[in-house]
């Protein structure tokens, strides 16, 4: 039986989702009621690859499954098309408990929901890039002309129109990497899962796939399951971040929140690469603002009082609220001084932008200084709220060297 959908209705939950490798359903339902599940895995010979794994996949939403290598996120991928059959928990698709269902029906499902990117995208050397990207369709019986049109839409999509006669030794590395999407794209599946389908490119074509990745799912947002180990990757693509360590959890949110109050030095780690003041925007920090003034109102009055707490600066930020630097009060003053009238265009456009490697060194400069707030202000110059110099401080000092290979 198939659930009806809604629009409300995420798209792919896990519920206590875990994977026992190397033993038998008896033996994995032992291990897992076990006080230690990992420890008794491996004590009967088996491997604890995921466990107690929770997770809600919103229609539509790009959700990114980061950690170490070996930390699960394939295991997690390979569940949801249930290429690995979960040994406990429950896995819902449309509302559909796909572990429960006939092969028959999993087959279905898997054919008509589900459309997958692997790193390497194997194709068939001796088959023109039109007949690659087509695989999939022909595969599910569609007929040849259908066929053709599907696959030259599809390599349209990824930036291929044009080339569907050549071969894939005639194409280059990152080209090839689109023929993979096109094949998957063709099928035009409701979910999409991805599994380091980046990772063995150069950086900059690596850039080039990611930014394909966003402008497709700008143009016809799908559900995606993508997999990395690089946070910058995840920050880049996702709408929500499932960090993995030892087959678990440890944080789920969105990219900017993570880097922000990543959960534990594991994430802090990942985000020890991240640069923050290009992924933070100031209202992820955000407190309350003990005093809210229009700025533009009564500049001087406003930069007066929050002078009480002896320094102040302003956040500026860019049309998405990303940071692009810090105004310092020496400049807002001296705006004040000039056209205290203006002060609410003065803000935003006048200011010289201030580089983020200047405003991580301002900041940092600043720490061994009384904690006092940074104001922030919105496109028109109004106060949003403030943000303690201890909260930024924390949340942009971290050394830039990497912590892990
Ligand atoms: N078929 C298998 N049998 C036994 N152990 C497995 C199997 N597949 C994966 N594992 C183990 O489970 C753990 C999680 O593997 P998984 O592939 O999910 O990690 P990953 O985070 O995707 O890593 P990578 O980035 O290296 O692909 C690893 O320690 C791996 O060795």
């Amino acid at each position: 039986m198939t659930a009806s959908t809604t629009d409300q209705q995420p798209a792919i939950v896990g519920r206590s989702l875990s994977k026992v490798y190397g033993l038998g359903a008896r033996a994995s339902a032992r291990a897992l009621a076990s006080d230690d599940p990992r420890t008794a895995a491996a004590a009967a010979g088996g491997y604890l690859g995921a466990h107690d794994v929770d997770f809600a996949i919103a229609r539509g939403e790009m959700f990114v499954v980061m950690g170490l290598s070996g930390s699960g996120k394939s295991t997690v991928l390979r569940m949801i098309n249930l290429l690995n059959e979960p040994s406990a928990g429950e896995l819902l698709i449309d509302g559909e408990d796909v572990t429960k269902v006939s092969p028959a029906r999993l087959r279905e499902v898997r054919n008509e929901k589900i459309g997958m990117v692997f790193q390497h995208f194997s194709l068939f050397p001796h088959r023109t890039v039109r007949d690659n990207a087509a695989y999939g369709l022909k595969v599910r019986g569609v007929g040849r002309d259908e066929r053709r049109d599907r696959a030259d839409a599809a390599l349209e999509k990824v930036g291929l129109s044009g080339r569907g006669d050549k071969f894939p030794h005639e194409l280059s590395g990152g080209m090839r990497q689109r023929v993979g999407l096109a094949r998957a794209l063709a099928i035009d599946p409701p979910i999409l899962l991805m599994d380091e389908p980046f990772s063995a490119l150069d950086p900059l074509i690596r850039r080039d796939m990611q930014d394909l990745l966003v402008q497709l799912q700008a143009e016809e947002a799908r559900t995606t399951v993508f997999v990395t180990h690089d946070l910058n990757e995840a920050m880049r693509i996702g709408d929500r971040v499932m960090v993995m360590r030892d087959g678990e959890v440890v944080q789920l949110a969105p990219g900017p929140e993570i880097v922000a109050h990543p959960a534990d030095d594991y994430v802090s780690e990942f985000v020890a690469d991240v640069d923050r003041a290009r992924v933070l925007s100031a209202t992820d920090l955000l407190r309350p603002a003990r005093l809210v003034l229009h700025v533009a109102e009564r500049p001087a009055d406003a930069l007066v009082r929050l002078g009480q707490n002896e320094v102040n600066g302003a956040f500026v930020v860019d049309d998405q609220q990303r940071l692009l630097g810090v105004a310092t009060d020496d400049r807002l003053a001296d705006l004040a001084h000039r056209g205290a009238a203006d002060l609410g265009d003065a803000v935003g456009a006048p200011y010289d932008r201030i580089e983020p490697t200047t405003v991580v060194g301002d900041v940092m400069h600043l720490a061994g200084r009384r904690v006092v707030p940074l104001t922030v202000l919105d496109d028109d110059g109004r106060l949003l709220g403030v943000v303690p110099r201890a909260v930024i401080l924390s949340a942009l000092s971290t050394a830039r060297e990497p912590a892990h290979a």
